[in-house]
């Protein structure tokens, strides 16, 4: 019960007796004292509660939207970043496409054909959208606006196909990127986005573009997929891993041993892929194509079939239809037409079998053989004034041994098996050099490069992959290695790439 002061003093003065009047003045005192302290408890119950409870709520609801933001803060940069790098990456594979250095170019300024570059970049993705564009439109019309439609794509396919393979020309027709291995031991090796430079020395190379240890196998195959592009265009395209045992060129062409998913696929899954999406794409546009698969592989300067299995013993012939020229053939090879990604991977995973089946295992073998798959392809479409055209191309896509017996050592080694191996890819090497000093090169010393004659010289596109280990007991071959791309991004043929007819 609470107690005004009006209330107190009538209930003293209803007593007569002094005694008793101080002693109920006391108790109402009491009384009085008491409701005081009841009021401090509630009031000290509510402080407790705001600071023990409320308080920290605050606190906590504070720091979780800070964290909030923080993240969202840092996720947007790193987007920034990630474009700013891509932009970066572009702008000095560009400069080393056009073999200059960033450092030459006074004060920053970006050369007339450097814009010219860009320029070519940037048209060909807006025209390659825009078609893109286009044939999902004409994917939902009516069979009414189909014609007209149709007619657009073609044109805007011819015009994306001339931008792409100017793109292409201006980047050349021997391409040389290298990869660096996922590793966690010591790493010997420093990079930037073009260049690789063994630590404790001077020596640097430079490449059109360099993927360090932490890039993807997308990240390596945005780099060429404009490139595989122009093999439905009409165009011979060779890619190929070049490196010493176990350092990624599998990896990089194939994927991982075990458990390959999207992520992890490598060039040749990634490239059936692309290859197939781009003619659904243009049979919207009236395209037909045709292709042909066929795997083989190049084990002691002996060509094999893969697809027959290893303990079929046949010989097989490089064959070319006017002398040297045109496209080489091989005799008793099977060739399988494939009509779309499942028909292509299943054909390369089956004929693959072949390749691990030996008997002293995969990395022993693997680190002797060039495994060589290839997709012949013709395509034809007629316009809609009924006008024909048609196209062919070879893409041949290399898994080369392993270099590191490519040296004197190996040359004059007693084991004549061994010397066969390398022979090749010293003929190689040979070859690419001849090509630099603009000399006639020898492709007839060894089968590899007999054989991928149409991809190394005159009317054709061709890319390396020089694949390193950045381990410090890898060294000398790393570095041998390096200098075996150096000389290859030194190869300039006169030979502008024509197209097949
Ligand atoms: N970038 C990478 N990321 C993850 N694993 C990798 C990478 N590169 C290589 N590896 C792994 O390292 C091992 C050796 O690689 P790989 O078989 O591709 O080498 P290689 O150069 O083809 O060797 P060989 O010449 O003997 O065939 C494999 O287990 C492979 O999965």
């Amino acid at each position: 019960m609470v107690l005004g002061p009006d209330t107190r003093q009538s209930i003293t003065e209803l007593v007569e007796d002094p005694v008793e009047r101080d002693l109920s003045a006391d108790g109402l005192h009491l009384l009085q004292t008491l409701q005081t302290l009841r009021t401090l408890r509630s009031v000290s119950y509510l402080c407790l509660f705001r600071v023990f409870i409320v308080v920290p709520v605050l606190v906590v609801l504070i720091v979780l939207v800070a964290i909030v933001l923080g993240v969202l803060f840092w996720w947007k940069r790193r987007q920034n970043t990630k474009q700013d790098d891509k932009g970066k990456i572009d702008e000095e594979a560009t400069l080393n496409l056009l073999g200059k250095s960033k450092e030459n170019t006074k004060n920053g300024e970006v050369s007339e054909e450097n814009t010219a570059m860009a320029e070519l970049i940037k048209d060909y993705k807006e025209k390659l959208a825009e078609m893109s564009r286009q044939i999902e439109i004409l994917k939902t019309q009516s069979e009414m606006d189909n014609q007209e439609l149709k007619k657009k794509v073609l044109e805007k396919n011819e015009e994306c196909k001339r931008l792409n393979n100017k793109l292409q020309e201006a980047k050349g027709n021997i391409r040389v990127l290298c990869r660096i291995k996922l590793c966690e031991e010591n790493d010997i090796l420093s990079t930037t986005k073009t260049t690789v430079s063994i630590k404790g020395t001077e020596k640097r190379y430079t490449f059109e573009r360099v993927f360090d240890k932490e890039s993807t196998q997308r990240e390596v195959y945005e780099d060429i997929k404009e490139l595989v592009r122009s093999f439905l265009d009409g165009y011979n395209l060779c890619i190929f891993a070049y490196g010493q045992t176990g350092s990624g060129k599998t990896y990089t062409m194939e994927g991982p041993p075990d458990n390959i998913s999207e992520d992890t696929e490598g060039i040749i899954p990634r490239a059936m892929k692309q290859v197939f999406q781009t003619i659904k794409e243009l049979k919207v546009a009236g395209w037909t194509y045709k292709l042909r698969a066929s795997y083989i592989e190049l084990y002691n300067e002996e060509i094999r079939d893969l697809t027959k299995g290893s303990n079929v013993q046949e010989k097989h012939e490089i064959k070319y239809p006017r002398g040297e020229q045109g496209k080489a053939t091989i005799t008793n090879i099977k060739e399988e037409e494939v009509e779309n990604t499942d028909d292509a991977l299943n054909f390369y995973k089956q004929a693959s079998k072949s390749r691990t089946s030996g008997k002293t295992g995969r990395n022993e073998r693997s680190s002797r053989s060039h495994a060589i798959f290839r997709v012949e392809m013709t395509g034809r479409v007629e316009n809609v004034e009924g006008v024909k055209n048609t196209c062919s191309g070879t893409l041949t896509l290399v898994d080369l041994a392993g270099s590191e017996k490519l040296d004197d050592a190996a040359s004059v080694t007693t084991n004549q098996e061994t010397k066969k191996i390398n022979l090749s890819l010293m003929e190689l090497s040979k070859v690419l050099r001849a090509l630099r000093k603009k000399e006639n090169p020898i492709y007839r010393n060894s089968k590899l490069t007999f054989l991928l004659k149409n991809s190394l010289g005159g009317n054709s596109k061709t890319l390396m992959i020089v694949n390193v280990s950045p381990t410090e007991d890898c060294k000398r071959e790393t570095e041998r290695t390096l200098e075996f791309g150096k000389e290859v991004s030194k190869v300039v043929l006169e030979n502008v790439p024509r197209k097949n007819k």
